[in-house]
């Protein structure tokens, strides 16, 4: 909807109305397209201001409506109605400008913005690209470089940048309605001939071919296969190269060819789920919307290693005041020092932090609301902690612990309150990922889920609430994939090859980059505590057997070897020295592989890429739906949104549930039922009874899974 006043001084008033973000969802462009045309028509107007209710003046195209077909005013010929248009049309920003929103904006003859707006052109995020004349008029406006910049990125710019690039005329601290409605009484009847975007020549570099080469380089560096960015700078491009209206030709082509497109769906999903994602439940019945979150304004973080340090960061930048606890003076001081270094780096154009204290002296958490455990990943050492914590902390403290996939419950077993904890699993570093897995034990109240969800959300993070189980939900579904990804090495397949497949699929690294990067020696440590390396392996037993399934001793035999990745120079790759990132083939690792594998009598075979992606993914996958029987996650948007922001899944892709429901429920069930019959000593491979179950069902789209997962979970 679009509500119209004329308001004294023969001003047109037209006010967006579509809460939250006023959406330009079918009414409200029909509602543009119909008081603009009064305005136009009424003789005592001699300008219009534009604006959006409720402090926004809009958030873009409504992206619900890109499912169905497409109905209602075409947003192209309603802006270059107000472009075209003989009255002056002014636009009021407040909030946010983005997308379809800022196109609107542009194709007004001028723009007032409050000092707090944002205006961008987000589309590429969501797989499209401006194409309400965005890519067209934008450069016109500011030239084609930050154009591109901001087109390509998606970026949101605030206020004072949008007026450094020219894309708005003026800002306000004030009322930006009554200074644009003032604005719009000053210019009425002035000319509107160069306020026209569309007529303007946009700002070229000066050598525009190499230029824009250079652009699709770098985009195809940076969107590994992704669609979007590539199309936006061809977009770009057009606006240097041809004339406006050809331009706009050219944007619509592109734009036909993303519409419709896989990737978009996924992008688009990857937008509602990460939404999704906060209205969060558990099985016990608690709620977001029933739970009420506790105020948190003093936090401790115990171990300043790598991970406490970056959460003691997080904190601070989001104003909570830390007390940062060490066991002893040399620790606490590599931490303050690390820590210090960490917020100087950070403190460009930031806001002010909260306090900091450091201590070795847990007596002085006795004035924190949450404490966030932090220490070495070893459950006798952080029982030992939560036992501490619970006799110093007042009874009502929060206890978080920050553990990959240790036993919460056993955590809380050894406090006064058990209802009070929590897992908060960050992801490294963690003053910068965007993830975190909120892990709500059995006994953990709704008021502990709520306030760790909203702390989350408060640092910046996407938090998802998970249930409690080995590795909870991301890490449990890693260990089928790098295990499928050892097994390969046995089978014939080097390590740079399976990488290749996997970063061709999109991962930004490759699972033996990964390992090589975060070190070796962290699996292995956590294999030997579970008896599947090491001294407590049963004597007798086969180096490829464990537990009665199959096992490969490979990343053990590495770190026995001293190759624990980059760190000491040499993992599956080698470096040019300890600490190098570029990872080279290593002759090395090819004669070792060979040597295991004639040791244990293995015919090595060419691994088909198409093998190297089904094996690894789909029993990643597969253990998915296992972890949705179980009721770990909720839903697939949980899975799917930790294995975006968590765990590098390509975004244009959807995250590994999406993913199946794009390949196909049958063909996935198909493939795993072929490799478990192939190596039925895998029991990843064997379907789950999920899977079987959707496929089953006829394959129902992702949104309708929930429905078939609680018929399974009744009745298991
Ligand atoms: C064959 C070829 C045919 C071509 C025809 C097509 C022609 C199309 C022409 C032009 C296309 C233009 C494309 C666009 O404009 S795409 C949209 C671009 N805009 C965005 O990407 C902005 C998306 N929104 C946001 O970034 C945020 O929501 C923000 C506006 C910054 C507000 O953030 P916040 O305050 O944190 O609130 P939420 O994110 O939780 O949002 C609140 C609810 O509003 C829903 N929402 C937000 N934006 C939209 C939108 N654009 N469309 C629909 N719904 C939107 C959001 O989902 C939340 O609701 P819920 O919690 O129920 O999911």
């Amino acid at each position: 909807m679009a509500r119209y006043v004329r308001i004294p001084g023969s001003i047109a008033l037209i006010t967006l109305a579509n809460p939250p973000v006023n959406a330009l969802s079918a009414a409200v462009r029909r509602g543009i397209t119909e008081t603009l045309s009064r305005a136009i028509a009424d003789p005592e107007v001699k300008a219009v201001v534009l604006c959006g209710e409720n402090g926004n003046f809009c958030g873009g195209a409504d992206i619900k409506e890109f499912a169905g077909p497409m109905s209602g005013p075409g947003l192209v010929p309603m802006i270059d109605a107000i472009e075209a248009g003989e009255k002056p049309v002014v636009a009021a920003i407040e909030g946010v400008a983005l997308g379809g929103g800022l196109e609107l904006a542009l194709g007004c003859h001028y723009r007032i913005a409050h000092c707090k707006a944002r205006v961008g052109l987000p589309e590429v995020t969501l797989g499209l690209l401006p194409a309400a004349g965005g890519t067209q008029r934008l450069p016109r406006l500011i030239g084609l470089s930050a154009a591109l910049d901001l087109i390509t990125t998606g970026r949101h710019v605030s206020a004072q940048e949008a007026l450094q690039l020219g894309i708005v005329d003026r800002l306000t601290e004030g009322d930006t309605l009554g200074v644009a409605v003032e604005f719009a009484q000053s210019i009425a009847g002035q000319p509107l001939g160069s306020r026209r975007l569309s007529t303007r020549t946009p700002a070229c570099p000066a050598d525009l071919d190499s230029f824009l080469q250079g652009a699709l380089v770098q985009v195809r560096r940076r969107a590994r296969g992704a669609m979007a960015p590539e199309a936006c700078v061809r977009a770009v491009g057009a606006a240097a190269t041809l004339p406006y209206s050809q331009g706009m030709q050219r944007e619509q082509e592109l734009m036909a060819s993303l519409f419709r497109s896989a990737q978009a769906r996924a992008l688009q999903y990857c937008f509602f789920s990460q939404r999704l994602v906060g209205r969060w439940s558990t099985p016990s019945g608690a709620r977001w919307d029933s739970a009420e979150p506790r105020p948190i304004r003093r936090a401790a973080v115990i171990g300043l290693g790598t991970m406490g340090r970056g959460i003691a960061v997080s904190l601070l930048q989001a104003g909570i005041a830390v007390v940062a606890v060490e066991t002893d003076e040399q620790q606490l001081e590599a931490g303050r020092r690390a820590v210090t270094a960490l917020l100087e780096r950070r403190a460009q154009g930031r806001g002010s932090e909260g306090p900091l204290r450091f201590t070795t002296d847990l007596q002085q958490l006795r004035q924190v609301e949450l404490v966030i455990e932090a220490v070495f990943e070893d459950l006798a050492v952080k029982k030992q902690v939560f036992r501490q914590l619970s006799a110093v902390c007042p009874a009502d403290t929060l206890l978080c612990t920050n553990t990959s996939g240790l036993d919460v419950e056993q955590l809380a077993a050894c406090t006064r309150s058990p209802e009070l904890v929590v897992g908060t699993h960050f992801f490294g570093p963690a003053h910068v990922m965007k993830l975190l897995e909120v892990v709500y034990g059995p006994r953990s109240s709704p008021v502990a889920v709520a306030t760790a969800m909203h702390l989350g959300k408060r640092l910046g993070k996407v938090s998802v609430a998970v249930g409690n189980c080995p590795g909870f939900v991301g890490n449990r579904m890693l260990k089928p994939y790098l295990e499928q990804a050892h097994f390969l090495l046995e089978e014939g397949a080097a390590p740079e090859q399976v990488d290749q497949a996997l970063e061709e699929f999109g991962f930004a690294m490759g699972v033996f980059r990964v390992a090589d990067l975060s070190g070796l020696d962290v699996g292995w440590r956590v294999r030997k505590e579970a008896g599947l390396t090491g001294p407590g392996v049963a004597p007798g037993e086969s180096p490829r057997r464990r537990q009665g399934r199959r096992y490969s001793p490979l990343p053990d035999l590495l770190c026995e070897q001293g190759r624990l990745g980059q760190k000491t120079g040499r993992g599956w790759y080698l470096y040019e020295g300890p600490g190098a990132r570029e990872a080279r083939p290593d002759p090395w690792t090819h004669s070792f592989l060979q040597q295991y594998r004639q040791q244990h009598g293995l015919q090595p075979r060419a691994v088909p890429q198409q093998e190297v992606l089904e094996r690894c993914l789909y029993a990643l996958i597969n253990e998915g739906f296992r972890v949705l029987e179980d009721g770990i996650a909720t839903g697939p948007e949980d899975i799917d949104i930790i294995y975006v922001f968590g765990y590098g899944w390509p975004r244009h892709r959807g995250g590994p549930m999406f993913h199946a429901g794009a390949v196909g429920l049958a063909t996935v069930l198909d493939r795993l039922e072929h490799y478990h019959h192939a190596h039925p000593d895998i029991p990843n491979l064997q379907p789950s009874a999920l899977l079987r179950r959707l496929v089953a069902s006829g394959n129902p789209p992702i949104q309708k899974w929930r429905e078939v997962i609680r018929r399974v979970r009744s009745q298991l």
